[in-house]
């Protein structure tokens, strides 16, 4: 049987040379790691309204405007995931923890210091060479 595979937006949300990161709460999937906020793309909508109404819920930014880093597909064995990676420099608004979360605005070349989830590494290589 072919799993389901669960579309994500995710948001590389960058100022300068640092980019927005928070935590995942212990109890999600890959809980207890760092992550690019985001989160699931819901039936009818395109990428970038997910993304903006997920940077609105968890990190109280609105977004203006978006551009595709990538597109990832991995599969965790209990859950197999498809993230749809943006970029977005024109936002509006104060970035914090709007659910409680940890969160911080980290350098590029400190992003190895925080564990991010393994379908992250290949962003964080391309966002290292590319930004
Ligand atoms: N947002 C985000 N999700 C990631 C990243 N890397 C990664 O593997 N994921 C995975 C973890 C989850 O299985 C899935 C995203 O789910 P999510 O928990 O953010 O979804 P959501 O915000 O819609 O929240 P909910 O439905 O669980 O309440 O993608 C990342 O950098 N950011
Ligand atoms: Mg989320």
């Amino acid at each position: 049987m072919t799993k389901k595979i669960i579309h994500v937006a995710v948001g590389v949300i960058k100022a300068g040379n640092t980019l927005f990161i928070c935590k995942r709460p212990d109890d999600k999937h890959q809980g207890g790691l760092w992550e690019f906020p985001g989160g699931k793309v819901e039936s009818g909508e395109t990428v970038f309204e997910a993304l903006k109404r997920e940077l609105i819920e968890e990190v109280a930014l609105t977004i203006h405007s978006s551009s595709q880093l990538m597109v990832i597909k991995h599969d965790y064995g209990d859950k197999c995931v498809k993230l749809d990676v943006h970029v977005v420099t024109d936002f509006s608004g104060d970035a914090h923890g709007a659910e409680g979360q940890l969160s911080a605005w980290v350098a590029i070349d400190k992003l190895s210091e925080y564990n991010f989830p393994a379908a992250n590494v290949e962003i964080i290589e391309k966002i290292k060479t590319q930004f």
